[in-house]
């Protein structure tokens, strides 16, 4: 198969490499949909910058003969703190698309969500890896009830959460999309609005510019406030997470309307140019969590270690979105499986130098802010933090 052959002949060994090699065997439309931030893209390279200011600091001589880098998510058990953000439109990358997504994460034993704007229906994508855990997100037309039939068929399908995404109430302006007059490729569709004969909502016009942004203008509901937080529980019994909210503020507020988790989420820089890279909006947003319900973060994790950060800033676990997609364009369901093994790896690696054996051992004091040269800010003293100073206090 020439998929697997790609694979044999360079292996991938990091993130950074899946995205060379996905680069090389996309269509320019399609590897620059995946990859593009919003405007000038500042925050798609503060996202990860962001994450190498952080530095970590390990201790030594712990015993990590018997790791164990499992975790719980919202009540499932996960193989290891990710979880597959969504991302639309995967047939483009690879013709298995979403179910190649899904099979991958039921055999690595992550949790994987759906978008709403999947080239697999929902029903299908549940039938590829019948039984695993699943989240569905949720994009919230101006039609509520098409908006509502979504929700209940991720429901009687046996998703087990919606993420409802809230940073999105318009589409950022991506050039390269304008440039190339990005749309959906006519062969494939929305498919969950198919069965519904919606040909308005499951095809994309090509225009004069992004056709993604047209869609979103005609059809998403600019309207969406946090009252609507209470119509989505009105229609679902499932847990409703928030994915897109970065301040303390928000965070308070997400919890005063009942939402089962927080997503901190800048939409891999696809949005609002310029926002703050999502790391370093963490800690304020598990603050006004106030340990209520869990936290995620996404955007621009690469790294086993930047899984270590998010979750000594509090997060529980970390969504990956471009990663899954670059590993779908190189192998299908074999390259998503071979990028989740290589971040579980990289994660356990991690986690065992820092010295710990499992994420219940993972300590804020284990990661200090440095200057963008890498250099720990001099108000901060020459050792900034008890976990490096304080002898093994913890031992
Ligand atoms: C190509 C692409 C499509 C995306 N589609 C969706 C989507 O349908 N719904 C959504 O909530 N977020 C979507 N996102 C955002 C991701 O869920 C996630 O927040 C982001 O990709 C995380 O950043 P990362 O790509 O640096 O890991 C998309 C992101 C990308 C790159
Ligand atoms: C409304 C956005 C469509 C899919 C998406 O989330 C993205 O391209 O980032």
């Amino acid at each position: 198969m020439a998929q697997s052959k790609t694979l044999a002949h360079f292996e991938p060994v990091n993130l950074y490499e899946f995205e060379a090699l996905a680069k090389l065997k996309l269509p320019k439309m399609v590897y620059d949909y995946y990859s593009s931030g919003a405007d000038d893209q500042y925050t798609l390279a503060d996202n990860i910058e962001a994450f190498k200011r952080l530095r970590l600091v390990p201790r030594v001589l712990v015993d990590i003969s018997a790791q164990d880098i499992s975790t719980t998510i919202l009540g499932v058990p996960s193989s290891f703190p990710l979880v597959i953000a969504p991302t639309a439109m995967q047939r483009m990358a690879h013709p298995d698309g979403e179910c190649a997504t899904a099979r991958a994460a039921a055999k690595n034993g992550v949790i994987m969500t759906l978008s709403s704007w999947s080239t697999t229906s929902i029903e299908q994508v549940a039938k590829a890896a019948p039984g695993a855990p699943r989240w569905f997100q949720l994009y919230v037309y101006k039609d509520r009830d098409v908006t509502a039939k979504l929700v209940r068929r991720a429901e009687k399908a046996g998703y087990l959460a919606i993420a409802l995404t809230v940073d999105t109430p318009r589409l950022g302006r991506r050039e390269a999309d304008i440039h190339n007059k990005f749309s959906l490729p006519s062969h494939l569709t929305m498919a969950n609005f198919v069965e519904e004969g919606d040909a308005e909502k499951s095809h994309m016009e090509q225009g004069a510019g992004s056709g993604l942004a047209a869609y979103v203008a005609s059809l998403i509901d600019r309207s969406l406030s946090w009252k609507d937080i209470a119509w989505l529980k009105s229609i679902t019994r499932l847990p409703i997470l928030v994915k897109g909210v970065v301040t303390r503020a928000d965070a308070e507020i997400a919890v005063r309307n009942g939402v089962a988790g927080i997503i901190v989420s800048n939409h891999g820089a696809r949005q609002l140019d310029t926002s703050l890279a999502t790391i370093d909006c963490l800690e304020e947003v598990v603050a006004g969590a106030q340990g209520k319900v869990p936290v995620f973060v996404d955007s621009g994790v690469r790294r086993g270690t930047d899984i270590v950060k998010s979750l000594a800033l509090g997060a529980q676990a970390v969504q990956i979105g471009r990663g899954v997609l670059w590993g779908l364009a190189v192998g299908g369901e074999e390259g998503v499986d071979r990028v989740l093994k290589l971040l579980r790896d990289e994660f356990e690696l991690a986690l065992g130098l820092c010295g710990c054996r499992s994420v219940k051992d993972i300590r804020r004091e284990m990661v200090v802010r440095t200057t963008s040269e890498g250099k720990r800010p001099l108000s901060n003293g020459p050792m900034m933090n008890g976990w490096a100073s304080n002898n093994h206090a913890r031992l």
